[in-house]
């Protein structure tokens, strides 16, 4: 192997100086450019994909048999439980949970990564958050509100057997759900740094009340309820062209105009999906200055 020369010393130290003033830019550089706008709009693409979750869920009815309780060798458990906790045990081996925007709702169950570590693309999210404050966590609530007050408010009371369809569609929803609502942490980060001076008396003194109403923006709020109800009603409506369409329609039990009630998924997000996300926000603040 050649052996490094006394002159060649100072390049390689001027080249690693370098090296880490560049990369140490670029990285302020990238923070910097995530903004509470371009958070904002990333909420707003995640709308559409919500949207059309919702959609995918209400091809199947309720089919309560996928959330009935039953014993599986010692544990009280449901098909949906089982099949949510073992898809996240084998997308965790390929790297789902690398990327910091993913929560598991089993972590206990999740498996060590077996596909080969790769370089995260957007190398930015993974370093953005404040390490102690990126812990929080809501699944549990999305998780029961999800089965007790959504899915009744969409689907329809009857069983097609349909299971696995069916608790796959619930999967999707959750994850986008989960998604949707822990950006929160990505959000409060970026509050926080454009303004620290506002957050940090009200984080001393643990003050929820005070960092609620700080980072409450009513108009923003009401735009985005407004917007997720017209979304469901544009890409939800029955399609038909014409009288016998309709004809069709009716013997197909179609009664509704849309796939999913706009003010369904409208509530959602005015119930659920916005003082969840709101709680994230003040839980991560919270751990902000640990
Ligand atoms: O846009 C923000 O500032 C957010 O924090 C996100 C969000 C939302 O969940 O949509 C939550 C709180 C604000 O009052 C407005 C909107």
């Amino acid at each position: 192997m050649a052996s490094m020369t006394h002159s060649s010393l100072p390049l390689v130290f001027l080249c690693s100086l370098f090296y880490v003033i560049f990369s140490s830019f670029c990285y302020c550089k990238s923070v910097s450019s995530i903004t509470i706008d371009s958070l904002r709009a990333s909420l707003e693409n995640q709308e559409d994909f919500i949207v059309f979750s919702l959609i995918e869920r209400a091809r199947y009815p309720y089919n309560s048999f996928a959330y009935d309780p039953f014993f599986l060798g010692n544990q009280n458990c449901s098909f949906v439980e089982l099949f949510v906790r073992e898809t996240e045990a084998m997308e965790a081996k390929f790297g789902r949970y690398q990327n910091p925007e993913e929560l598991p709702f089993f972590p206990d169950y999740t498996q060590p990564q077996l596909a080969p570590p790769h370089k995260f693309p957007n190398f930015i999210l993974p370093k953005i958050l404040h390490p102690p404050a990126a812990s929080a966590n809501v699944s549990r609530r999305i998780w029961d509100m999800y089965f007790n007050d959504l899915l009744p408010l969409f689907t329809k009371k009857a069983d097609d057997g349909n299971y696995q369809q069916t608790v796959a569609s619930d999967l999707i929803c959750l994850q986008a759900l989960s998604r949707r609502i822990h950006s929160g942490r990505f959000v409060a980060e970026i509050k926080f740094r454009d303004s620290p001076q506002n957050y940090i008396p009200a984080i001393q003194a643990k003050d929820s009340e005070t960092l609620m109403k700080l980072l409450t923006f009513t108009s923003v709020e009401e735009a985005v309820v407004k917007r997720v109800f017209k979304k469901a009603e544009i890409f939800g409506q029955n399609v038909n062209l014409g009288k016998n369409n309709v004809k069709e329609a009716e013997d197909k039990g179609i009664e509704s105009k849309y796939k999913v009630e706009p003010s369904v998924a409208s509530k959602l997000y005015q119930e659920w999906v916005i003082p969840f996300t709101k709680q994230v926000e003040v839980d991560y603040l919270l751990r902000r200055l640990i």
